[in-house]
């Protein structure tokens, strides 16, 4: 038996952990290494003021008792004393950063719950004061029910006091019943949390004071997420509110520049590729970067003033249940952008099948790629009235869509979570930065960006595979009295994909288009109108591309496809992304076949549910 008591210090990171530890062991430290894990054990000695030693032990900076990285495994094994080598802590010296209490608190809470002795040290007191923010240790105290001791570990004060209040705790078993018991989730932690600062704080610069006066609301358990849910609610219903203007200004000018052009060649074949391929097909695809753009607008402004982080705490449950950690936040938010950056960020995630999990429903994510179609689609055969005051039918279907998307991604992140990447996510990790005031120039850059990104994609890709398509909708010649989009080569490719869509609804334009769509997603749009004003030069007739697709399709089916594009992994991009990261062709096949299994089985289930409430 080791007679030398053990205290655990242990915190968030950067609580000044190693720097009370220094300073309460002097030079008597001493550095170990844990087997297997490549983090090092700091343990030292600590003379109590009676004169016995205790042995301290420096524990790396947690965010909680659910761990995100071996870090963070090797803290909470030591403290229930499941660490191997290492006996349970008689002791835990929690080291709180004074200044971020809200923050740190979550975690204190989680460890006074354990029911150890336990002794607080309210350090950086110092750094607080200077911010203007005072508190009263005492209220603390009493709010935790555990000594709390003021300190600034780098000038050693308060060292002596708290070593004689760890001493006398040493021992004291404390009895953990109600209130001390820790809540439930993250969101009732963070409210607990708020609670017991709010009770320490004395004053507080406004600045501090309106940060939390925002997020008792804010992230509330019953009042935040239904914030969050009317935040992204009027998001949608700006993307068509505001777009309209616009995008008819673009389209309109997109328009007259293909008919300046149109006029000035001589009917032909370059005629044909400059007017039915590159204005018809990616000029279609332009108009929609007023919606691209107020979305971004909505996501830049969001994410500068700090609230995209709390949206990540809100859907923390959410998330934890369905298996996914914490840090999968970040890269699943990116996915809205763009799956591949998304799927690039999971490399934060440092459990193997966490990430795996989290690269395997990025795609699900809705995509920036998919406005285009859902725009266009809704546009023709969603009627744009209001079903409520202020609320559009359009942008709800919008709306429901992107809900489609995350739920989607949260049920098979489920099932994967449950069959194929057994195990469970780690916890939140993030700080809740303050509140601020986006600042316009940074807005400005962030949409200028994407409005780059996007025109690329329309000049390289899109422009590409439109004019390969054009060419393949081209030839051979449609005869008189025959369709030129079902005698050419694509029309053929098209007639085959046609069998196997038949089924679930879809027609031979979207056979037509699904193959080219691979490329990327806005190729539907692209694609679709090529091969429509390749028809209309035979036909003689122009009309807008929603009036042609009202004519041609039916709603169900027109739902059946919004339902498809859910799920489908159309990106070449994405799919080469995903076995780049996962460095498996088979799990990039797993991947690509899930979810066009899923796509095709509920692109189904739309047509024929919307076939038998009679809108075949
Ligand atoms: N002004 C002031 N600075 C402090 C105090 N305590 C620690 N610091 C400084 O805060 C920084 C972080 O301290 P560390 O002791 O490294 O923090 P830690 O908790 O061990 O961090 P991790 O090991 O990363 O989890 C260092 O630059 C310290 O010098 C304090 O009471 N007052
Ligand atoms: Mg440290």
């Amino acid at each position: 038996m080791n007679p030398q008591p053990l205290i655990a210090v242990v915190g968030n990171p950067n609580a000044g952990k190693s720097a009370l530890f220094n300073a309460l062991t002097g030079a008597r430290q001493k550095v170990g290494n844990y087997p297997g894990v490549t983090v090092e054990r700091h343990v030292g000695r600590a003379i109590l003021p009676s004169g016995a030693p205790a042995e301290l032990i420096d524990l790396p900076g947690s965010y909680g008792l659910d761990p995100n990285s071996p870090d963070e495994a090797v803290t909470r094994d030591v403290l229930l004393g499941r660490q191997q080598g290492e006996r349970l802590p008689d002791a835990l010296l929690i080291v709180l950063d004074a200044s971020n209490l809200d923050n740190h608190l979550r975690f204190a809470l989680q460890l006074i719950a354990l029911g150890r002795p336990t002794v607080v040290a309210l350090n950086m007191v110092d750094l607080a004061k200077r911010d203007g923010l005072e508190l009263d240790a005492a209220k603390l105290e009493a709010e935790l029910g555990v000594p709390v001791i003021e300190t600034v570990a780098v000038r050693r004060r308060g060292i002596s006091d708290l070593l004689g209040r760890l001493e006398s705790e040493l021992g004291h078993q404390r009895a953990v019943h109600g209130k001390d018991l820790p809540p439930p989730d993250l969101i009732h932690l963070q409210k607990r949390a708020r609670e017991v600062a709010e009770a320490a704080i004395l004053r507080e610069t406004p600045v501090r004071r309106i940060t939390h006066r925002l997020d008792a609301v804010l992230l509330h358990p019953v009042a935040g997420p239904i914030i969050l849910a009317a935040v992204l609610f009027i998001m949608f219903q700006a993307v068509f509110a505001w777009a309209t203007v616009p995008a008819d200004a673009l389209d309109a000018g997109i328009t007259s520049l293909g008919n300046i052009v149109g006029n000035a060649l001589a009917a032909g074949v370059l005629k044909s590729l400059v007017v039915d391929g590159v204005f018809a097909g990616v000029g279609a695809v332009i108009v929609f970067l007023p919606q691209i753009l107020i979305l971004f607008l909505f996501i830049l402004v969001l994410e500068a003033t700090g609230y995209l982080v709390r949206a990540a705490f809100l859907m923390d449950k959410l998330m934890h249940s369905a298996g996914l950690s914490g840090r999968a936040f970040i890269p699943l938010l990116s996915s809205f952008a763009c799956a591949v950056p998304g799927i690039m960020a999971t490399r934060t995630i440092d459990d193997p099948k966490d990430r795996l999990t989290t690269i395997l429903v990025a795609p699900l994510m809705t995509c920036s790629a998919r406005l285009p179609v859902y725009t266009l689609i809704i546009a023709a055969f969603i009627p744009n009235r209001a079903v409520g005051p202020g609320i559009g039918l359009q942008g709800l279907v919008m709306f429901l869509l992107y809900i489609g998307g995350i739920a989607g991604a949260l049920l098979a992140a489920w099932a994967l979570r449950r069959s194929v990447v057994k195990g469970r996510g780690g916890a939140f990790m993030m700080e809740l930065p303050k509140y601020q005031m986006p600042r316009l120039v940074d807005i400005a850059l962030g949409l200028y960006q994407r409005a780059l990104i996007f025109l690329k994609r329309a000049g390289t890709i899109i422009l590409g595979t439109t004019i390969v398509l054009w060419a393949l909708a081209s030839f051979p010649q449609a005869g008189p009295g025959q369709k030129q989009s079902e005698v050419s080569i694509a029309g053929y490719i098209g007639s085959a994909i046609h069998k196997v869509v038949a089924p679930i609804g879809f027609n031979q334009d979207i056979s037509l288009a699904l193959l080219p769509t691979m490329a990327a997603r806005e190729v539907a749009v692209s694609a679709i109108g090529t091969v429509y004003a390749l028809d209309a030069s035979d036909e003689g007739q122009l009309t807008s591309l929603e009036d042609r697709l009202a004519s041609r399709w039916s709603l169900a089916t027109a739902l059946a496809y919004l339902v498809w594009f859910i799920f489908a992994p159309q990106c070449i991009s994405t799919i080469a992304v995903t076995r780049r990261e996962t460095n498996s062709w088979k799990w990039t096949g797993f991947m690509v076949g899930y979810l066009f299994v899923l796509a095709y089985a509920a692109a189904g289930l739309t047509y024929w549910t919307a076939v038998a409430f009679g809108l075949g």
